[in-house]
């Protein structure tokens, strides 16, 4: 089943002059799969991100996910459904700074007025899933790099969303914590069976993935699948971005 359903999407943005971001996009994500968007700088992978994940509307063409096509909602309803069915990471982490790691991690939940028991059942899950259960009490300022992620992670899944999507997730880490974060969304995406939207600029990241969409100059451009050889999958992706002119990181 389609969990994410984009048909025929445009997006220009409306200006003293006009600008065409996304042409004609039509992209289809299966329930469990792992998908990278790639494409060099302005090539419209976070207009992309922004229109799927209901922050900014699209100008033309229609999005569905889980069937459900959330710029009809009403705004009620559009508010509910991004807190319920939709997942965040973002390069900066976005935690808040006023609360502790696990207030943190609970917020989705809290928001959504949660049972008490149902909020601490799975806190359990997702701390031990992504091995943070001794950050618990910590402030975000006592914790590194690669923890805040984690700690980011675990927030944008604890609600179990039908679609978990990140923006250049592993911008702000380094190559040891790069490794740990791609390795925790793979566990996610396998063990949670939840299906994943990232847009990297890297190819070793893009790795991790299943599948990997190149758009280029708003348009899509290419995809190629993983398969078994995982090698061979990065070369590839780096192939691809050689043609669109796309920066590469060594594979390790
Ligand atoms: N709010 C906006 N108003 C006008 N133009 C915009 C706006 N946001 C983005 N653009 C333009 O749309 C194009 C696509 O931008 P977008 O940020 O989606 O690209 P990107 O592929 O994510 O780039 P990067 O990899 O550098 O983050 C760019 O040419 C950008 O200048």
């Amino acid at each position: 089943m389609a969990i994410l359903e984009v048909n025929k999407m445009n997006k220009t943005y409306i200006g003293k002059v006009n600008y065409e971001a996304l042409k004609n996009i039509t992209l289809s994500v299966e329930e469990g799969e792992f998908v990278a968007i790639m494409g060099p700088s302005g090539s419209g992978k976070t207009t992309l991100l922004n229109c799927i994940s209901t922050i900014d509307a699209p100008t033309g063409g229609t999005i569905h996910i889980n069937k459900i096509s959330p710029y009809a909602l009403k705004e009620e309803e559009l508010a509910a459904f991004r807190r319920q069915q939709l997942g965040f990471v973002f390069q900066d982490f976005n935690l808040v700074h006023t609360l502790t790691v696990q207030e943190n991690i609970l917020l989705p939940l809290a928001l959504d007025r949660v049972a008490q028991d149902v909020m601490m059942e799975r806190l359990a899950k997702v701390t031990t899933i992504l091995g943070i259960q001794h950050l618990l009490t910590k402030r975000t300022f006592e914790i590194s790099g690669g923890q805040a992620q984690r700690v980011a992670i675990a927030r944008a899944i604890i609600h179990e969303p039908t679609l978990l999507l990140a923006d250049e997730p592993t911008g702000n880490l380094d190559t040891k914590s790069v490794k740990d974060v791609m390795q925790l969304f793979t566990t996610v995406n396998q063990d949670m069976n939840t299906t994943i939207l990232m847009v990297t600029h890297d190819a070793y990241v893009a790795s991790f993935c299943q599948r990997v969409v190149f758009i280029k100059d708003g348009e899509f451009y290419n995809e190629v699948y993983k398969g078994n050889n995982r090698q061979q999958f990065y070369q590839s992706i780096v192939d691809n971005l050689a043609f669109l002119g796309g920066v590469t990181h060594d594979f390790s």
